[in-house]
């Protein structure tokens, strides 16, 4: 093992902090607590979890958490509503509708009713189409805390072969945009990509979004890459007991940490940093609409 462990639970507790201090003084010099509001369609255990999760982080910043839970048979006309009615409520600041939603609601439409000034998780089509063009866009939370644990092991992106692994809307397009935008050559593979192996051994940062675990393997990466590992997969674990579980990325990490120069771990790389920068989001889309 040579590779340097980035250390997403304490980057993520550092930047949680800075937002943290960001609120107090909001409310020291204008009176006011940002507000998240976090809708949940159905019973979903994985997306409970994360919805509990999320609002105790967001008391622990300091901001206020508006928890809308709904059964899973609530028309998407009823979710529609409810996303209207939270655009035009003051005291809410930011808006995150938790995916994935029950079939019968189709996400696209439900998500671009968000007002794009309120939309924490950077998906709307607006401030999709502001990354693109390099405004300034609420950014999607798991890329920009991708970015900013690259940061921390590497001074200057600018010049470096970036492969991104996965062309989601949540993660792989999103963050090849924030890698071309720190100056980095950015490759963006997929499932159809030629000579996968070989465009990866090519990578500088190599970034693993494609939720298949353990798919890259200690060969496929270049001797000293900073290899950042998105996937978050359950995977069985007889060896932990009967019926147990555990989390792997899309990295077969052991391997890469023998080759790679850094590496995020799962869990407690890249999975910390998502909700630490829904907060920082948050706190961003508070001041900007007021003015800030
Ligand atoms: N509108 C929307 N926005 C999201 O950002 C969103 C979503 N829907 N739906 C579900 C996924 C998943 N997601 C995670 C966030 C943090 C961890 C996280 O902190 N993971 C811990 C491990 C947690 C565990 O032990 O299960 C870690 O990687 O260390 C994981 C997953 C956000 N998502
Ligand atoms: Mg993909």
């Amino acid at each position: 093992m040579s590779a340097r462990i980035i250390d997403g639970k304490a980057v993520a507790k550092s930047v949680r902090e800075d937002v943290a201090a960001g609120v107090a003084a909001l409310e020291k010099d204008h009176g006011f607590t940002p507000g998240l509001a976090v809708v949940l369609v159905g019973e979903d255990p994985a997306s409970q979890v994360y919805v509990r999760n999320k609002g105790i982080a967001t008391r622990e910043a300091g901001m206020r958490s508006i928890e809308h839970k709904l059964p899973a048979d609530t028309s998407q006309d009823e979710v529609i509503a409810l996303v209207r009615r939270l655009n035009g409520d003051d005291e809410v600041d930011g808006i995150l509708v938790q995916l994935p939603l029950p079939g019968h609601i189709d996400a696209n439409v439900v998500i671009n009713e968000i007002d794009p000034d309120k939309d924490v998780d950077g998906l709307t089509e607006v401030n999709a189409g502001r990354l693109v063009l390099g405004k300034d866009a609420l950014v999607p939370c798991t890329p920009q805390g991708s970015i900013l644990l690259i940061k921390t092991v590497m001074e200057d992106m600018s010049g470096a072969n970036a492969v991104v692994l996965g062309r989601s809307i949540l993660v792989g397009k999103p963050l090849a945009s924030l890698l071309l935008a720190e100056n980095c050559t950015v490759t963006t593979a997929h499932s159809r990509t030629k000579d996968l192996e070989e465009v990866c051994r090519g990578a500088d940062i190599l970034c693993a979004a494609v939720g298949r675990p353990e798919m890259v393997k200690g060969d496929w990466i270049k001797p000293g890459a900073v290899v950042i590992d998105v996937g978050i997969n359950r995977v069985d674990a007889p060896e932990k007991g009967e019926g147990k579980s555990r989390l792997v990325g899309d990295v077969d990490y052991d391997a890469a940490s023998a080759v790679a120069g850094a590496i995020t771990p799962v869990p407690g790389g890249v999975g910390p940093m998502t909700i630490a920068c829904l907060l920082k989001n948050t706190l961003t889309a508070a001041k900007r609409r007021r003015g800030l």
